[in-house]
């Protein structure tokens, strides 16, 4: 579980943060969502140690950041899988070689012990069989499930994902999001999810927190987001055409 207590942050007189407080729960798809400049990025990378907050805290299981000595730090990053908006897969390196990569990094694990854990991820994703491939020789998505692989291969127990899904068709989409909540759900990883397609938040937005203005405008999960009356988050939701129609239909009774 990770808790934010008065998280704020600014860059010069521009203030980002505003004082968030927000739970992410162990074992669930935890969403943050909001408008282009809400503050998401900033928040994740908060998170990730790779801004330092300018008060407020963030506790990973109960401990907070600010009192983790540099080893507890580093361990915690250990304990951390991130998975990009692009899935950031290294080109020269073969679709398994991209996968044992962080255990080489951050574990001590011998490479038949790595290759073998490595094989059991790529079947995990569905891969099997595209392991000795290269990044360029296979599709967007079968990239992404290697992205996915790659984010859990140390068996985390906080995975971060930043737009999962951009650049992918909606089924697609839909098959790493489901993905994605099976592993969280599997390995009881805390999950946190950055996103603006309303279809993950239908599909996998099991807590939600909408960020506007450098606040929590509003949480819930996906069964409530469609029913709140709170203007910021109807304005988001329904500014897709198709959503804009369900609301309709809904309100209609159809
Ligand atoms: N390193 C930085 N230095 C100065 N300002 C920054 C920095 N990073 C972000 N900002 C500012 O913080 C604000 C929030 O940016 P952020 O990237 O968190 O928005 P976002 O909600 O993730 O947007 P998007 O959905 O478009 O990615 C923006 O005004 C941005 O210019």
């Amino acid at each position: 579980m990770i808790e934010v207590k008065d998280l704020k942050k600014s860059f010069g007189d521009t203030e980002v943060l505003k004082g968030i407080n927000a739970s992410f729960d162990k074992g669930k798809t935890n969403m943050i969502i909001g408008a282009s400049g809400s503050g998401k990025s900033v928040f994740l990378k908060n998170m990730l140690g790779l801004f330092v907050p300018d008060s407020g805290n963030i506790y990973y299981d109960g401990v907070p950041i600010n009192e983790m000595e540099d080893e507890e730090k580093s361990d915690l990053r250990k304990n951390m899988g991130m998975l990009f908006q692009h899935s950031a897969l290294f080109d020269s390196m073969t679709v398994e070689e991209n996968v044992m990569f962080p255990l080489r990094m951050f574990s001590k694990m011998r490479k038949k012990e790595r290759l073998k854990r490595a094989h059991e991820m790529l079947e995990r994703v569905n891969l099997e069989g595209l392991n000795k491939s290269m990044p360029s020789e296979i599709s967007g998505g079968q990239q992404k499930r290697v992205a996915l692989a790659r984010a859990v291969v140390n068996y985390p127990q906080y995975l971060f994902c930043d737009e999962p899904n951009s650049g992918l068709d909606p089924r697609t989409a839909t098959v790493i999001d489901n993905l994605i909540q099976e592993i969280t759900r599997e390995r009881d990883i805390t999950t946190v999810i950055i996103s603006h397609d309303m279809n993950s938040v239908m599909e996998i937005g099991e807590t939600i927190v909408f960020l506007k203005d450098g606040l929590i405008a509003w949480e819930g999960t996906n069964k409530e987001i469609f029913k709140t009356d709170n203007q910021a988050v109807t304005e988001f939701v329904y500014s897709s055409e198709l959503f804009k129609k369900v609301r309709i239909a809904q309100n209609e009774g159809l």
